[in-house]
C-alpha cells in the first residue's frame, strides 16, 4: 500500500501535510496517531523527531500504525481512565466544506475515532484533492459486528443506501477489533450528523466513518503548497 518514498504527486502531498503538522509537535506531548497512507509519513517525520530528541509517547490507532511506530522508536503507551491526548494526528477519505469528514477507507475507524474523542485537539492532513462540496462520493464504512451480518445490512440499508459488505480478495475483510465493514454508497450526504445518529442507533452497528464537527485543523497539501484550516466548531 505504501511508498517508502515519495516518488508521485499523490505521495508528495501527502508527506507534505504530514510533516507541516509534526512541526506542532512538542516536548512531552501525547500524541493519538491515525491510520493510512498520510499518516505514515507523520509516523516516519515524528520518528526522526524523536532520535533528534523529541520526547513524546503515543497511542496508534491500528495494528499498522503500531507497527511504524516501533519501528521509528517512538514511545506508546495505553490512555489511563480520564487521560487525554494532547492531539492526534490523521488522514481523511473525504472532506465537505463544513469539515465533516469521512474515514475508514482502511478500516481503522473504529479506533481511530477512539483516540479523536480522547484528544485536546484532532488535525487531519490529507491531500487537498480530498475536499469535496458535498460528502457522498466515498462510501460510508460502518463497523459492524459479525454474527448475523446480513440482518445488520438489511438495517443499514433502510438508511437509503446500498451496503456492500467489505472483502479482502476472496475472504471478508475483518478490522483489527474482529468485526466486519459495511460499505455504504449513498448519493449526496447533507446532513452528515443525522446520518451518523441514525446508522449509531442501529442494532448491530459499532461505528461509522463519519467524523462529524470533530476536526480540530485540517491541513490538505497539493501542488500550490500545503493549506491549513481552523474549522469553527459550535460554542458549548
Ligand atoms: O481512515 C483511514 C483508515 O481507516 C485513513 O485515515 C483514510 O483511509 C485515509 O487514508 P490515506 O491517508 O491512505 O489516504
Amino acid at each position: 500500500m505504501l511508498c517508502n518514498n515519495s516518488n508521485n504527486q499523490s505521495d508528495i502531498d501527502k508527506k507534505m501535510a504530514a510533516e507541516k503538522a509534526v512541526e506542532l509537535i512538542k516536548d512531552g506531548m501525547k500524541v493519538g496517531l491515525g491510520s493510512g497512507s498520510t499518516v505514515f509519513w507523520a509516523v516516519k517525520k515524528l520518528g526522526e523527531e524523536v532520535q533528534k530528541g523529541l520526547e513524546v509517547q503515543a497511542v496508534p490507532s491500528s495494528v499498522e500504525t503500531q507497527k511504524w511506530a516501533e519501528k521509528e522508536g517512538i514511545p506508546l503507551f495505553t490512555l489511563k481512565q480520564g487521560e487525554m491526548l494532547d492531539v492526534t494526528l490523521d488522514g481523511a477519505d473525504e472532506i465537505d466544506k463544513s469539515f465533516n469528514i469521512i474515514k475508514g477507507g482502511g478500516g481503522a475507524h473504529l479506533r481511530e475515532k477512539i483516540i479523536a474523542a480522547s484528544s485536546n485537539t484532532l488535525i487531519i492532513i490529507a491531500e487537498k484533492r480530498k475536499q469535496v462540496q458535498v460528502l457522498g462520493k466515498f462510501p460510508v464504512p460502518v463497523e459492524i459486528v459479525p454474527f448475523e451480518a446480513a440482518s445488520t445490512l438489511h438495517r443499514i440499508a433502510s438508511s437509503g443506501c446500498r451496503p456492500e459488505l467489505r472483502k479482502n480478495n476472496e475472504d471478508l475483510f475483518v478490522t483489527d477489533n474482529g468485526n466486519y465493514i459495511a460499505d455504504c454508497f449513498y448519493d449526496s450526504i447533507y446532513y452528515p450528523d443525522l446520518l451518523h445518529e441514525k446508522l449509531k442507533s442501529l442494532v448491530g452497528v459499532v461505528e461509522t466513518g463519519l467524523f462529524v464537527g470533530m476536526a480540530d485543523k485540517i491541513i490538505l497539501a497539493d501542488g500550490g503548497g500545503v493549506h491549513t484550516y481552523t474549522p469553527e466548531k459550535p460554542a458549548g
